[in-house]
């Protein structure tokens, strides 16, 4: 499509398996953000509302997630299962950030995700840090196999509401790589995650990103929460996130390599 007028072409079509009509269930009510079964009656009926008047909702919806845990739990692995389908077996360390856009239709609405991965080497904490900021929802991931990483998800998430308000995150806490544990051991890990998850406020998901187990059902659920949450704000007249049509993104891409290359440069991790 043409763009020399400065007019960002059309997005492509949001694809069928990101639809989401029915309010996602949550991976067990001993820890879950929500336990209600359906929507908020306000929120459906505005998106009804619309509908019914074809009237499209002035900004495009969207919420930024970031995304941190020790190194080599398997963050990268989680997103690129979700958004690319694929499982990469060898580890490659991610250096400072990077980000995904994943794109949904909501109860008929536009809805987008910016999934921020960082690092968790320490080498990489000041570059990923400055990305924390003005998150809607905190996902900490540990690897089921490694409880020590389980420990430290409380500095991480500490961390990553040092940057934002409180309340005004969904905090998620998820085990990866359930693949590796017997179903025993695996209980047992879930009952240890459950305590910590109540403790932090957060809604416990256990994952396998080898397999794809859970996957789906854990980031529609992240999406459904942080779009009702997008909606009640913006009928409350707040400002609502906005994500740009495109220029935003690009610039947020330019300012990562600028931040990654000046801090490889400085050395300073
Ligand atoms: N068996 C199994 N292995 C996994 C799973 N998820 C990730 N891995 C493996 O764990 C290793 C680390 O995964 P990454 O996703 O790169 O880890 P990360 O947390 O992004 O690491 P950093 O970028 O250093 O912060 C890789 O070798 C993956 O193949 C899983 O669900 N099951």
């Amino acid at each position: 499509m043409d763009n020399r007028n400065g007019m960002m072409p059309f997005p492509p079509p949001i694809s069928r398996d990101r639809a989401i009509c029915e309010f996602p269930k949550c991976y067990t009510p001993e820890a879950s953000l929500q336990l209600k079964k359906d929507w908020d009656n306000q929120a459906r009926e505005a998106c009804n509302d619309r509908a019914a008047r074809h009237q499209p909702w002035d900004r495009q919806k969207m919420s930024k997630v970031v995304v941190v845990g020790d190194l080599n739990v398997g963050k990268t692995c989680l997103i690129n299962r979700f958004c690319k389908n694929v499982f990469e077996r060898d580890y490659k360390a991610t250096i400072g950030v990077d980000f995904e856009i994943e794109r949904f239709e909501i109860s008929g609405v536009p809805f987008s995700l910016q999934i921020w991965d960082t690092a968790g080497q320490e080498k990489f904490k000041c570059i990923a840090s400055a990305y924390y900021r003005g998150a809607q929802v905190i996902i900490t991931v540990f690897d089921m196999a490694d409880i020590k990483s389980l420990d430290h998800t409380r500095q991480w998430l500490q961390e990553a509401m040092s940057e934002n308000e409180n309340d005004s995150c969904f905090i998620f806490l998820v085990g990866t790589k359930n693949d590796l544990l017997p179903t025993e051991e695996r209980e047992r890990t879930e009952r240890d995650a459950i305590k910590i998850a109540t403790e932090m406020n957060a809604e416990f998901w256990a994952v396998s990103s080898k397999t794809g187990e859970n996957i789906e059902g854990f980031f529609f659920r992240v999406a459904a929460l942080a779009f009702e949450r997008c909606i009640l704000k913006d009928l409350e007249g707040g400002a609502p996130a906005s994500i740009g049509r495109g220029d935003s993104i690009k610039s947020d891409h330019a300012k990562l390599e600028e931040a990654t290359s000046q801090e490889m440069k400085r050395n300073c991790c």
